[in-house]
């Protein structure tokens, strides 16, 4: 089966997950900012991941398109955040960006990344500051584990990718 990953990587978390499946399905990589949908047509199956920036996941215009055009292919979605695999995030995630109909086309999937401040573009450092600031102004007791993760993490860069999380993906696309 003729196989693309398509993706768009911020600062290398869902560059790592891409190259790890583009090597166990022996597929194209294929860099977001520079996929053309006609380049497509020649492929099987399509994967495509992005990574969450507030909710929203990088590439999903492009992502749209796909599951509009090329539905008649196997497609299956990743996205790469930092928060935990946890089925309500997954489940916020997924039904933020796609609606019902378009959920019937593709396969979704949670690849845990990490979070690494020193990369981000400077509007990014900007944004999460933002957000650092706003948790500041909690109460420890008020912050939930995700939060006091993700304070930590402005003063160690977090890596939470992880080779086996690709398997259900992996076995998807096989089957
Ligand atoms: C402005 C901004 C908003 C983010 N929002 C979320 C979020 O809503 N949920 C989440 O899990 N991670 C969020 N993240 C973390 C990234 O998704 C995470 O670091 C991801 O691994 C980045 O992958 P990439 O560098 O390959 O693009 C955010 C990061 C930034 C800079």
């Amino acid at each position: 089966m003729k196989t693309a990953v398509i993706y768009w990587s911020k600062t290398g978390f869902v560059k790592k997950y891409a190259d790890w499946i583009a090597e166990e399905l022996s597929a194209d990589l294929i860099l977001g900012k520079k996929a053309k949908l006609e380049n497509l047509n020649e492929y099987d199956a399509l994967i495509l991941g992005g990574s969450l920036y507030a909710v929203g996941i990088t590439g999903l215009d492009f992502i749209k398109k796909v599951i509009a055009n090329l539905n008649n292919k196997k497609i299956a979605v990743f996205a790469t955040g930092a928060s935990s695999a946890r089925e309500d995030i997954i489940a916020e995630v997924k039904n933020n960006n796609f609606s019902e109909a378009e959920q019937e086309y593709f396969e979704f999937f949670y690849l845990r990344g990490g979070f690494d401040f020193n990369k981000l573009s400077l509007k990014d450092k900007i944004l999460m500051l933002m957000m650092k600031w706003k948790l500041k102004r909690k109460a420890v007791s008020e912050l939930d584990e995700e939060e006091k993760g993700l304070l930590d993490a402005f003063e160690t860069p977090v890596d939470f990718t992880d080779k086996n999380n690709i398997e259900d993906l992996i076995a998807y696309i096989k089957n």
